[in-house]
């Protein structure tokens, strides 16, 4: 028997919000273990190995939103637990994620204290009304200073220090008493039942058997199997096949009601014709009005994409359709490039997403890829103030400029009080400016920046962690652009442009990009059969000069006399090498040298560890 929608009053919806490790992954897995919905004995196998799981059942269950039953003063309630992904790239996701539940769980790692996550995730909690219920995890840890933290937290979250709960999704204590205090504090969900239905889609993934696996809440109304369904921001219909709650597995139901959360499959094979922040309603009997959705996430950060093998086009073609599939907030276009041959203008989140894109298209779909160095998007005003928008440096246009705009983000960064100073000194370096700074306790510090985004995108969190000895962690969020005083520098090998070489910097900073550029290309290239200067210039005028000396090659030197047939393999071999040359004007240049220059430590994205999920 499928079961039936469960009453709003006996609902809780929540999730849990932390600063990355700490121990959101653990904990969840112990909830499911409490409340049965996943056996003990099971645990270790399933549970701690999702993509096995994924894989084994053929549908992607992620575990973005599971519900599970739970016993209160004799009363059966069913909480649905909703994931939200931790990094900054993802903010977006976060929040959608948020808006579909009533409280959270704020969880602090109790050997850590309140990290930058923690606060950035709280804060669009508050922003979305939830209940806040401050959690101190790892009390099984010798290190563990649960009086000091919880402290931090009541002074963070108001309320009293005692009545900040301690567990360990380690050990489980303190868990059971958590999933109680849910059922108490956390509002069931309100909606009316009588009204027109109407749900929110807060997640849509592809699933290779199934199509399009659609996660929503309901509102208002109610959604049963069967009926016909409508996209309010498309008006496009489709009959609902399945309708059901993850438990873990997918359960079919009879249908979802007011304030639950499940799942639906209507056999669309797209996810962006189930778009996350649209409104599902009854075809029949739609709503009058759209739940307000989430604006659709903006790409940041810009990099081109080239197949190294140039006969890997079409194959990185429909790679990125198929990634495209599972992820609405990837954007590409197809671009050619002097020096890289056919590619992709690819727009990302932030750099965890272009790593995690560009290590997917390598390992899933085999291709060799070279990407230029990342770039933010910039706004140029010319003279006659028409505006460029400007996705790749080498079409920053030339002539006159009456102001070019970058994206700016708020950055709040908390360390131990003894490295502000580093902080200062390193944000100044990058353009930043302090907004504001406060003591969470007598000896941690709370920093508030605007950084321009382009600063932060390359080595900031590497360097911030390095000269704060890994103590310090950081977030943050685009609040818009700002004038800024930008150049493009171009380098020029024999006087012809190189467009993948081409970046935007500070006027502060032109410099020393030419100069580091020009030099690092003269190592690179080989020498010629004649002189090759390589300039970098911005605009007519050149800033940097490296000369690579003539040198004539000749491949013959060393066979003297006789063995034509040795000598016809040295030529042939030469030739098979300028195959792999590109031709820049009459300059040879290895691809080698591209992908060398391209992903040295200056272009190369690294702040790895920010950025696990
Ligand atoms: N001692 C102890 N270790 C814990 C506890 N909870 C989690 N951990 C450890 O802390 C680390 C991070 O835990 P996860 O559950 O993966 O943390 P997370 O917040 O989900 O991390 P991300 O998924 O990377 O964001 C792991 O090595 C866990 O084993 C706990 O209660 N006690």
């Amino acid at each position: 028997m499928r079961p039936a929608a469960t009453a709003p009053e006996l609902l809780r919806n929540f999730c849990i919000i932390a600063h990355i490790d700490h121990g959101k992954s653990t904990l969840a897995d112990r909830m499911l273990q409490l409340t049965g919905v996943v056996e003990a004995r099971a645990m270790r196998a399933q549970y701690l190995d999702r993509m096995d799981i994924e894989r084994e059942r053929g549908i992607t269950i992620k575990s973005q939103a599971v519900r599970m039953p739970w016993e209160h003063a004799g009363t059966p309630y069913a909480l649905n637990m909703i994931d939200t992904p931790g990094h900054v790239d993802f903010t977006y996701e976060v929040s959608r994620s948020l808006a579909a539940c009533e409280g959270a769980v704020l969880l602090v790692d109790a050997a850590q204290g309140i990290e930058a996550q923690t606060l950035a995730n709280l804060y669009l909690a508050l922003e979305n009304d939830l209940q806040i219920i401050p959690v101190l995890n790892k009390i099984d840890l010798p290190a563990a200073q649960p009086e000091k933290y919880a402290e931090e937290i009541a002074g963070l979250v108001g309320g009293d220090p005692a009545d900040v709960l301690k567990v360990s999704g380690k050990t489980g204590e303190g868990v059971e008493a958590l999933l109680d205090r849910i059922v108490e504090l956390i509002p069931a969900p309100v909606g009316d039942a009588a009204a027109p239905a109407r749900a929110m889609i807060f997640d849509s993934v592809y699933d290779t058997y199934r199509g399009v696996v659609t996660y929503v809440r309901v509102v208002d109304g109610n959604l049963n199997p069967r009926e016909r369904i409508a996209m309010m921001s498309t008006r496009a219909t489709h009959e609902l096949l399945e309708i059901g709650v993850i438990s873990p597995e997918p359960v079919p139901t009879k249908g979802l009601g007011v304030g639950e959360v499940g799942y639906l499959i209507t056999g669309v094979k797209d996810v962006r014709q189930s778009k996350v922040g649209d409104t599902v309603t009854n075809a029949a009997k739609p709503a009058d009005q759209a739940l307000g959705g989430y604006s659709d996430p903006k790409p940041m950060v810009f990099s081109g994409l080239y197949p190294i093998d140039g006969s890997d086009y079409p194959a990185l073609r429909d790679a990125l359709d198929k990634l495209k599939l599972n992820d609405a907030a990837l954007n590409y276009e197809p671009e050619t490039s002097v020096a890289l041959g056919f590619g992709f203008r690819v727009g990302f989140l932030g750099l965890l997403h272009l790593e995690i894109i560009r290590e997917r298209l390598e390992r899933e779909f085999d291709l060799d890829l070279i990407s230029t160095a990342p770039n933010v998007v910039y706004d140029v005003v010319l003279e006659d103030r028409t505006e460029v928008h400007v996705t790749n440096p080498s079409e920053f246009p030339g002539g006159k400029i009456r102001e070019v705009r970058e994206p700016v983000v708020k950055a709040t960064i908390l360390a131990p009080s003894e490295f502000v100073g580093a902080i200062m000194e390193l944000c100044q370096s990058k353009r930043g400016d302090l907004q504001g700074m406060d003591y969470l306790s007598e000896d941690r510090v709370e920093m508030r920046y605007t950084l321009p985004l382009a600063e932060i995108v390359f080595d900031f969190f590497d360097q911030l962690k390095s000269r704060t000895r890994g103590y310090a962690s950081l977030d943050y969020e685009p609040t818009g652009e700002q004038v800024a005083d930008l150049v493009k520098v171009d380098i020029l090998l024999q006087g012809e442009q190189v467009d993948a070489f081409s970046a935007i910097a500070h006027k502060d900073k032109a410099y020393a990009y030419g100069v580091m550029m020009t030099a690092k290309l003269k190592e690179l290239i080989p020498r010629q059969q004649f002189e090759v200067p390589i300039q970098a210039a911005i605009g007519s005028r050149v800033i940097a000069r490296e000369t690579i000396r003539a040198i004539r090659k000749d491949v013959l030197a060393k066979c003297y006399g006789g063995d034509i047939t040795r000598k016809r393999k040295l030529l042939e071999k030469q030739k098979e090498g300028k195959k792999r040359m590109k031709t820049i004007g009459r300059v040879d240049v290895p691809q080698e040298a591209f992908i060398a220059a391209l992903s040295s430590d200056a272009a190369a994205p690294k702040d790895k560890d920010a950025k696990k999920k």
